[in-house]
């Protein structure tokens, strides 16, 4: 059968993300980098890749027997986008971003693990879903705020396994370079007046997704949440090199938290995927 261009499914298959209807868990964990896709397979058991289609891997494994997909997002909001929304269709009713930031404050050392509390609006893929309504100081998020369970859920978990977990806003920017205040030739003022903007919304951190996963996530009535290691530094231009152990620290803390979210929710909790919550 022809596919349909307002609704490019075909036989329950995604047009993205490498999945047909059915065959996900409810509990997906979100990096950008799809490599960090394959790192999973360190913290999870049985871990098969499921496919790859463009930026979109997808595994599923297992922890202490409770399934759990990784499904990469790619770079920014447009693909974040796509993914979540894909995601929900395909019955993940959570997911959990796992990434990097450029962290804000001097205080909040490369390496460090944060769980977001909140980002932000940046005017990316994530305006069309919520209402951009922050301040510019960064006061208002405009329903861009982590799941409540999956934050209580993130801190539960770093007690047990002894990893330390600090709380963070973010802004997302759909740019690396110029939008997150990198000097370039020939924009040098323009970097450093990015920079000073940046550091004036009063976040802790920079990313790229993680508007877009709170904002689509709750429009799309998923519990989302963001679980972020500081990758770098902006205030002391410190940069982590052995970047690995500190991203399976992170992965290993999002797969407990998401193995305590799979656990049946209880029938107050709103319906999952589809319509407007
Ligand atoms: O570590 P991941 O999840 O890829 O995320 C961060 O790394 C990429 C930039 O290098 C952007 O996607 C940014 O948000
Ligand atoms: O500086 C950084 C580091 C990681 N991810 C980003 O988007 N920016």
């Amino acid at each position: 059968m022809a596919r349909s261009a307002r609704d490019p499914w075909r036989d329950g298959a995604a047009p993205h993300v490498p999945a047909r209807l059915g065959t996900l868990p409810g509990v997906c964990l979100l990096p950008g980098d799809p490599a960090r896709v394959d790192l999973a397979a360190r913290v999870l058991a049985d871990f098969e890749i499921r496919g790859q289609n463009r930026e979109y891997r997808l595994g599923v494994g297992r922890l202490r027997g409770t399934p759990i997909a990784v499904c990469s997002t790619g770079i920014g909001g447009p693909s974040t986008e796509i993914a979540i929304v894909e995601l929900a269709r395909l019955g993940v009713t959570t997911v959990l971003r796992t990434g990097g930031m450029g962290a804000l404050r001097e205080r909040i050392a490369p390496g460090t693990v944060c769980a977001v509390t909140a980002a932000v609006p940046g005017g990316g893929a994530a305006s069309w879903y919520a209402a951009d309504t922050g301040s510019p100081t960064g006061t208002g998020t405009g329903g861009r705020t982590a799941d409540a369970q999956v934050t209580r859920a993130l801190h539960a978990q770093a007690a047990s396994l002894g990893i330390g977990l600090t709380e963070v806003t973010v802004a997302s920017a759909d740019s690396y370079y110029l939008g997150q205040g990198r000097p370039l030739a020939g924009y040098e003022r323009e970097a450093a007046e990015r920079y000073s903007a940046l550091r004036a919304l009063g976040v802790d951190g920079v990313d790229m997704e993680t508007e877009t996963v709170l904002a689509v996530g709750r429009a799309m009535g998923l519990r989302a949440g963001a679980l972020l290691v500081a990758h770098a530094n902006r205030v002391t231009d410190g940069w982590l090199e052995d970047y690995e152990p500190a991203q399976l620290d992170m992965l290993r803390l999002a797969a407990h938290a998401a193995r305590a979210l799979a656990d049946p929710v209880p029938a107050s909790t709103p319906p999952a995927a589809g319509g407007r919550p």
